[in-house]
């Protein structure tokens, strides 16, 4: 009997998990949550994978001579970020209303028949990209909290870039999500929201979407993630390693407010759409 209500739960989970084919599974607030809570667990990983490398301030560099690039005025990593999403453009990521690339203007067609989901955001959605401040965020705030030392490791920038993309991928469809929920929350009080933006009472906005118990949750539930999935718990000052603090502080001081910008400048434009 336990069993068969076990996997009668797990069929209505997985039928009601967020489908972009299916919008009514889209714009419901408590799959949206749910779909966060799966991304703790990606953010987390890649950041474990990340702290095996010292901070390698050389592939942030602009044009840094150790890492000579041809016709190109950047970073490695933004050589090497460019080149990826231009092929993942190809294979059609950029389509899917969660992906939202960091240089939109280098990306082209898919060569892959367009899949037309329904629209469930407004249609500007694509121009709220908030990739230029994960990027720096990342490269400023967040490397040297999650890397094991200070300095450079030439044998493996190219390790580092590519667990770099894979983390600012992680992060930007978390932080961009926030599209997702202000949608969500303007579809369920619209009356309220509209008034608001009229007003541009952006204290406002900001206060109803707001939710500090789902923030506290989070946060509570990361340190115990970051517990059992093995980060260090004890800062090791010759190896510094990633612990569950400074997983909840880059969540509590970065990746929390900036979904909220998001859910900010998303709704400040809503009323541009059809309601
Ligand atoms: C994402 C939401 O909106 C806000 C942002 C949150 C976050 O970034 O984790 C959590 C709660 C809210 O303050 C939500 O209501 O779930």
């Amino acid at each position: 009997m336990v069993a068969k209500t076990a996997r009668l739960l797990i069929r209505l989970k997985s039928a009601r998990r967020m489908d972009f084919t299916k919008p009514e599974t889209v714009l419901d607030l408590a799959n949206i949550r749910d779909e966060l809570v799966r991304m703790e667990d990606s953010i987390i990983f890649k950041f474990i994978e990340r702290s095996h490398f010292p901070t390698c301030p050389a592939v942030y560099q602009k044009n840094d001579p150790q890492l000579p690039l041809p016709d190109f005025e950047g970073s490695f990593l933004d050589w090497a970020l460019i080149r990826m999403e231009i092929t993942h453009s190809q294979l059609r990521r950029f389509e899917s209303p969660d992906e939202t690339p960091f240089f939109p203007q280098k990306i082209v067609k898919p060569i892959l028949p367009s899949i037309n989901y329904p629209r469930v955001l407004a249609p500007y959605s694509p121009e709220v990209n908030y990739n230029n401040k994960v990027k720096t965020l990342y490269e400023k705030e967040i490397i040297p909290l999650i890397s094991k030392r200070d300095g450079n490791q030439p044998e493996n920038y190219g390790s580092v870039a590519t667990n770099d993309i894979e983390a600012l991928q992680s992060l930007s469809r978390r932080i961009h999500f926030g599209k997702f929920v202000a949608e969500a929350k303007f579809q369920d009080d619209k009356p309220l929201y509209t008034d608001l933006i009229k007003r541009r009472d952006i204290d406002g906005i900001t206060k109803h979407i707001t939710n500090s118990a789902v923030e506290e949750k989070i946060l509570q539930r990361l340190t115990r993630k970051a517990e059992v999935y093995g980060v260090d718990p004890i800062n090791n000052q010759s190896e510094r390693r990633i612990t569950p603090e400074y997983l909840v502080r880059i969540y509590k001081d970065f990746v929390i407010p900036m979904t909220k910008e998001v859910e900010i400048d998303y709704l400040l434009r809503r009323l541009e759409a059809p309601l």
